[in-house]
């Protein structure tokens, strides 16, 4: 071989290589894929570790301190895991409108909600997509329609009847009461006998009697640490810490509770058509009637499908509300001129009446102002967290495929740019605007917003505000002797608390015809 040849060959062979290298690179090194993406600004990181270093254990409060120097969209990384955070309602419109909902209509997925809500099977936790539609439809129109939530009308007046009558014995005895577990327990045992035609709240009885400790170890679980979702290659230490076990035995324990539910309903109960049906029985109907047609796609309404549907009425449906009402009594006391104005309002609907039904309710204008604000102050899930689930664009950003989108609900609802007063509790702004709860401004989102908003927003409405009309008609309120400011203080779990319990002095309210 001469020697031009040689170099030729060594020259082909260099060439041929490096541009092999170069197209390698290309396909398996992601960064250098995302070089020209315009991605939101990020505060500085620390490696490993990310922006973690920089939340406080009320991490939407942090992130709005961010997004005030990094913008209404920026990007976070909480360890490992990268976030776009969304804090303005202009953003939140973009991202729900027709262009954009698809995109963002994803949900991440999580080492406890998979163990617990059957990989995603349920309707909260589950993907984007058609099993999500056929789930949340038969949810809406069996569950939580209009109608259904009407037909168990019963339960919440026989509940609420019982709650007043605790409260009524401790007014006697002048006593305190823990009111953030009477209004626990009422909010559990409205869904029990909704889900499954009896409470399972006895504490003390069979173990089948412990079902509501037990949803509560499950969404304690959803807010603990765990190191696979935010360090993905050290997720082998959630074994060493017990997580692992722990998740696993509460997340068996559920699904036998449940089985043994969907069991006896299927076995020991006949009921004729004109006895009222509870959840369970409404669900084992329409897995009949599924079971008789042919099932579009592969929802075949197994009784895996009917375990989610059931957990979900309580991971949405019981402790968002009790908090509602806690917040809601909470401001109330701290501004005696706004108790005023909804006991006189309350009171006045109910003259001369022995039991305030949901018909009075709707006609408490001021009170329903109450409850906006206090879920604008207050927000129960105080972040609503998405995945994208193509590569999309927002306000001019890029979003990757597969990147976690959270709407900071917190900072938009108190954002000083959107609301007079931004931090004060003023039931009358929802007066001069009376915004509904679906969240189409983008700026009030107590229930969500878009695709994923929840379905249940009738039945928590309906229940906070007969339960509220109820205290506040029956009932003035005091704070407990020595204590001379109610603790506002907040605790961030599954729900945005109060981290205290809320302990009140009932005293009955003499004027009324008891
Ligand atoms: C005061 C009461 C309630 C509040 C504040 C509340 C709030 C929320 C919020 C913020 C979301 C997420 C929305 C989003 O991602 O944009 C949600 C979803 C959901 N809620 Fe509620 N909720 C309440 C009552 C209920 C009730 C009573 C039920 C059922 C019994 C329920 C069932 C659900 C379900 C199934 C979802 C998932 C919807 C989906 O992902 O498509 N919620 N709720």
């Amino acid at each position: 071989m001469s020697s031009d040849l040689f170099t030729t060959a060594v020259a082909s062979i260099l060439l041929l290589s490096s541009a092999a290298f170069y197209l390698l690179r290309k396909i398996t090194n992601p960064v250098n894929n995302r070089r020209k993406l315009n991605l939101p600004p990020s505060p500085p990181s620390l490696p490993l570790v990310g922006n973690l270093f920089q939340m406080s254990k009320l991490p939407y409060r942090s992130l709005r301190t961010l997004s005030k120097t990094y913008g209404p969209i920026m990007m976070v990384k909480l360890g490992a895991i990268p976030y776009v955070i969304v804090s303005s309602p202009d953003a939140v419109l973009e991202l729900t409108d027709k262009d954009h909902d698809v995109s963002f209509s994803g949900r991440p997925r999580w080492k406890a909600s998979d163990a617990l809500f059957g990989g995603g099977t349920d309707i909260i936790f589950s993907s984007y997509g058609e099993y999500w539609r056929q789930m949340k439809k038969i949810c809406m129109v069996e569950v939580l329609s209009q109608k259904r939530v009407s037909q168990f009308r019963y339960i919440r007046e026989q509940e609420v009847e019982h709650l007043v009558g605790i409260l009524k014995d401790a007014a006697k005895e002048k006593k305190s009461v823990d009111l953030s577990h009477v209004i626990s327990t009422f909010a559990n045992n409205v869904i029990s006998r909704a889900a499954f035609g009896k409470t399972y709240n006895n504490g003390g009885g069979g173990d089948e009697e412990n079902f509501v400790p037990l949803v509560s170890s499950a969404l304690d679980l959803l807010a603990r640490f765990c190191f696979k979702d935010t360090f993905p290659v050290l997720g082998w230490v959630d074994a060493l810490t017990g997580l692992d076990n722990e998740i696993r035995r509460v997340a068996q324990e559920v699904n036998d509770f449940l089985d043994r539910v969907i069991d006896d309903h299927r076995t020991d109960r006949v009921r004729s058509s004109s006895e009222r049906q509870d959840v369970v029985d409404i669900l084992l109907r329409v897995q009949k009637e599924r079971a008789a047609e042919v099932v579009v796609l592969d929802l075949k309404f197994t009784d895996a499908n009917i375990k989610a549907i059931l957990l979900d009425m309580f991971a949405g449906g019981t402790d968002t509300i009790a908090t509602t009402l806690q917040w809601v009594v909470s401001e109330l006391v701290r501004h005696p001129s706004a108790m005023k104005r909804a006991q006189e309002e309350v009171r006045e609907v109910a003259r001369m009446k022995s039991r305030i039904d949901e018909e009075d309710v709707g006609r408490m204008e001021y009170l329903q102002c109450v409850v906006k604000e206090s879920m604008r102050l207050h927000p129960p899930a105080p972040m609503s967290v998405r995945k994208a689930t193509d590569d999309a664009e927002l306000k001019g950003y890029d979003v990757p495929k597969g990147t976690m989108v959270m709407i900071n609900v917190w900072a938009i609802m108190r954002d000083p740019e959107i609301w007079d007063r931004a931090e004060e509790f003023v039931p009358e702004r929802f007066w001069a605007e009376p915004l509904d709860f679906k969240g189409q401004t983008g700026k009030f989102l107590p229930f969500g917003v878009g695709r994923r908003l929840c379905p249940g927003i009738t039945m928590g409405i309906l229940e906070v505000g007969l339960v509220a009309a109820n205290l506040l008609c029956w009932f003035d309120w005091e704070l407990p002797e020595g204590v001379e400011e109610l603790d506002m203080s907040e605790w961030s779990s599954v729900v945005l608390r109060r981290e205290t319990p809320l302990s009140l002095v009932p005293v009955l309210n003499s004027s009324l015809n008891l």
